[in-house]
């Protein structure tokens, strides 16, 4: 089976969040069941330095008023299809941001033309002698692809839409439709009008053979008004075409064992060795050597994040004998709460702003537990590298946080299966009791090990996952 996927990021190329490992990762993953993916992304600066062999496979003589031409390239065992259109994609900010933080203004054409070209290519119009059976986008940047499938020449073809944060929507004044090359009947409800707006996640929701979140738990959620964040009621009414499967890590990047992003590899049997890693991270964060445990958090600075609560429960981190360490970026507010506790908490909280991958896998391997706290989280990556590192998550009961951690309660100790602590609610209280939870546990150094030895026991491959996913698209292929 031939799948095209198509995305605004893939990790290793291009990078701002979870969207990316998750792209980057399932195609090897789906290999072992006779799936062949290509993953079309756009040909921004970052993406086009980083492909050394590139061939030109085909084009679109007039996307959106500009020639664009089709690349083909591999690497790192991706297949990789690349849109190169310089009038969209060559800036010197982000994928979406420019260099002083704001979205770009055409960012609608930006991603409605990665979408029309996906489109162009399922329906064998851009890469001679290619043609997928399926195609498979995700989030609100390549959500219009089902939608131009359905008016184009590709309208039998089997999509599916994968939800990886609802928040991001996509939504756009109407005065942008007459843009889109798409013709008057698709500015209705059955497909992109939205509350008189544009709606890209919309359309693609309304559109998709089959819609997919990255956990059951938030696929039940994005059917409630608090988590669905506007979409409930379209989601309702798809239910039986929706379904959530979790994500997998790629164990060959997160791998404690191999790493060469850390400086002290070790494995489940030899969680000691973790103390070296620790004492680079102390120095990196110029925090105080000594006892306690160290808290890590890597993450965007947001309210979804649950940054805010974090930054209410600094003060008794350091009270109750913990550290904490933060690496990230986002609201300005909340990244100046960070930096006063650090500064009223010399030696005991560090912070690094910005973005930084290498001392992300750092961190996991020198810290004693990861915190996260988000208000809501489809799946969450950071909570599954944590566990395999032997850093024990601390996480919100929500969306994928719930499904994947299991909470060190009495009965769950007792069983030896408890990998981590959840807390509910998400509040500063319930954030602060899990923490003083985690703090009792560390005192009995027995049952903390245990939780590390859980933790990197769990499958959080790609494996069982994968699975999940080919027989969706085989199940589609069927039906179609
Ligand atoms: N400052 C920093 N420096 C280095 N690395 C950093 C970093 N800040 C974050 N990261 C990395 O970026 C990724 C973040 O992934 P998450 O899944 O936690 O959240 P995100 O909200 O981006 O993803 C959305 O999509 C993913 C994928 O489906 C869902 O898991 C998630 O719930 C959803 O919100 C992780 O690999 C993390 O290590």
């Amino acid at each position: 089976m031939n799948v095209l996927s198509v995305a605004s990021e893939v990790y290793p190329l291009v990078k701002t969040g979870g969207l990316a490992d998750v792209v980057g990762a399932l195609p090897s993953a789906l290999l072992p069941h006779g799936i062949r993916v290509r993953t079309l992304v756009p040909g921004y600066p970052a993406v086009l330095h980083k492909l050394k062999k590139k061939k030109a496979v085909g084009g679109i003589d007039n996307l959106f008023g500009h020639p664009a031409r089709m690349l083909a390239a591999e690497y790192d065992g991706l297949d990789l299809l690349v849109l190169d259109q310089p009038e969209l994609y060559a800036r010197d900010g982000g994928p979406y941001l420019d260099t002083t933080g704001r979205d770009y203004p055409d960012n609608f054409r930006r991603f409605a033309a990665l979408s029309l070209a996906a489109a162009e290519i399922a329906g064998d119009s851009v890469v001679p002698g290619w043609k997928p059976d399926l195609v498979h986008v995700h989030d609100w940047q390549t959500a219009l692809t089902p939608v131009y499938m359905r008016f184009g020449s590709a309208a039998d073809m089997p999509t599916v839409m994968t939800i990886h944060n609802i928040a991001f929507q996509g939504q756009f004044g109407a005065s942008v439709f007459p843009e889109l090359s798409l013709p008057p009947e698709a500015f209705s409800m059955q497909f992109v009008e939205y509350y008189g707006d544009v709606g890209f996640l919309k359309g693609g929701l309304q559109t998709a053979t089959a819609i997919t979140t990255v956990s059951p738990s938030y696929a039940q959620e994005i059917l409630t008004p608090e988590f669905g964040m506007g979409l409930e009621g379209l989601l309702a009414s798809r239910v039986g075409s929706l379904s959530g499967i979790v994500n997998g890590i790629d164990a060959a990047t997160w791998n404690p064992e191999t790493d060469p992003l850390i400086p002290q590899n070790y494995a489940h049997g030899t969680l000691k060795r973790r103390a070296a890693n620790r004492r680079v991270l102390e120095e990196r964060f110029g925090l105080d050597k000594g006892p306690g445990p160290i808290f890590c958090v890597i993450s965007r600075l947001t309210w979804q994040k649950g940054i805010d609560l974090l930054a209410q429960v600094t003060d008794d981190i350091v009270a109750l004998g913990g550290k904490l360490i933060v690496l990230g970026s986002g609201d300005a507010a909340l990244e100046g709460a960070l930096m006063a506790a650090a500064s009223r908490h010399r030696g005991h909280i560090g912070m690094v702003i910005g973005y930084d991958e290498p001392l992300s896998h750092l961190m996991q391997a020198g810290s004693d537990a990861i915190l996260i706290p988000s208000r809501f989280e489809p799946c969450g990556l950071t909570q599954l590298y944590g566990l395999r590192y032997g850093c024990v998550p601390i996480v919100a009961r929500t969306g994928g946080l719930t499904d994947t951690v299991i909470d060190a309660n009495e009965a769950a100790l007792a069983a030896r299966v408890a990998t981590g602590f959840q807390f509910q609610p998400v509040t500063a209280d319930g954030l602060r009791l899990a923490i003083r939870r985690a703090m009792h546990a560390y005192k009995e150094p027995k049952v903390w090990a245990r939780l590390q030895n859980q933790g990197m026991k769990s499958d959080v491959s790609w494996a069982k996952s994968a699975e999940r996913y080919a027989s969706l698209y085989s199940g589609l292929l069927a039906k179609g």
